[in-house]
């Protein structure tokens, strides 16, 4: 499922959606977010359409609001903000910036020699892509004093969230919950995992269709 066209991932084609509350946000922001994201259709190799979220990145309006935007979804002050590669790496930080607190990676491949470091590992899924989940965080950059602000752009499933709040648990630090931009979780997921989000997954369908 996964697309070779950088820097678009995969979300599936028919996945189910619910229909629940996004936290209000700046309508400029939000208005932005849905102009700025395209779905794009590969054709008859993908029954699935892709998600290209560039446009995003590319705005320095959406740059700049972006963080501060996502770090007032936190229900509570945070210590740190976590977020998972590939997108959160670029997330996470503009989020801690705002929040005035530090940035911890959460990594995917494990096997590269600079993670030659205690890691707390936890695997879930399968994800949005069908595969399982396997996050990796320094075990030495949380701690039972922290409170953690997960960000990241996007949950479907809830598949990385899921395996990140079992590492802030075992980490004994205490998971505050997820800022996300696109929510497109369903409700059990949203409400297990403290989802806040900006826009709607539907949103973006409606737009497509418009
Ligand atoms: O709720 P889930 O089913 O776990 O899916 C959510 C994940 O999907 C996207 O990542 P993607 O795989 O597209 O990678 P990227 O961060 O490199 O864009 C997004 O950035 C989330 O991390």
């Amino acid at each position: 499922m996964r697309s070779t066209v950088s820097p678009v991932s995969s979300v599936p084609l028919s996945v189910g959606r619910s229909e629940g509350s996004v936290t209000p946000a700046d309508p400029d922001l939000r208005e932005r977010l849905l102009t700025a994201f395209r779905w794009i259709d590969p054709g008859e190799w993908c029954d699935h359409l892709l998600t290209d979220r560039s446009g995003w990145w590319r705005d320095p309006v959406i740059l700049d609001r972006i963080g501060p935007a996502l770090a007032a979804l936190s229900p509570a002050q945070p210590t740190v903000v976590v977020a998972p590669a590939t997108s959160g790496f670029l997330l996470g930080p503009l989020v801690a910036r705002a929040a005035g607190v530090g940035f911890v990676e959460a990594y995917r491949d494990l096997s590269g020699a600079e993670l030659a470091d205690d890691l707390i590992t936890r695997s879930s899924g399968p994800g949005h892509d069908g595969r399982p989940v396997v996050l990796g965080v320094r075990s030495r950059h949380l701690g039972s004093d922290d409170s953690v602000l997960v960000v990241d752009d996007w949950v479907e499933t809830g598949a990385q969230l899921s395996a990140l709040a079992e590492i802030i648990s075992a980490a004994g630090a205490r998971y505050l919950g997820a800022a996300v931009i696109v929510d497109g979780a369903q409700l059990p997921v949203r409400d297990r995992l403290g989802v806040r989000g900006l826009v709607r997954e539907v949103e973006l369908d409606h737009r497509r269709r418009s």
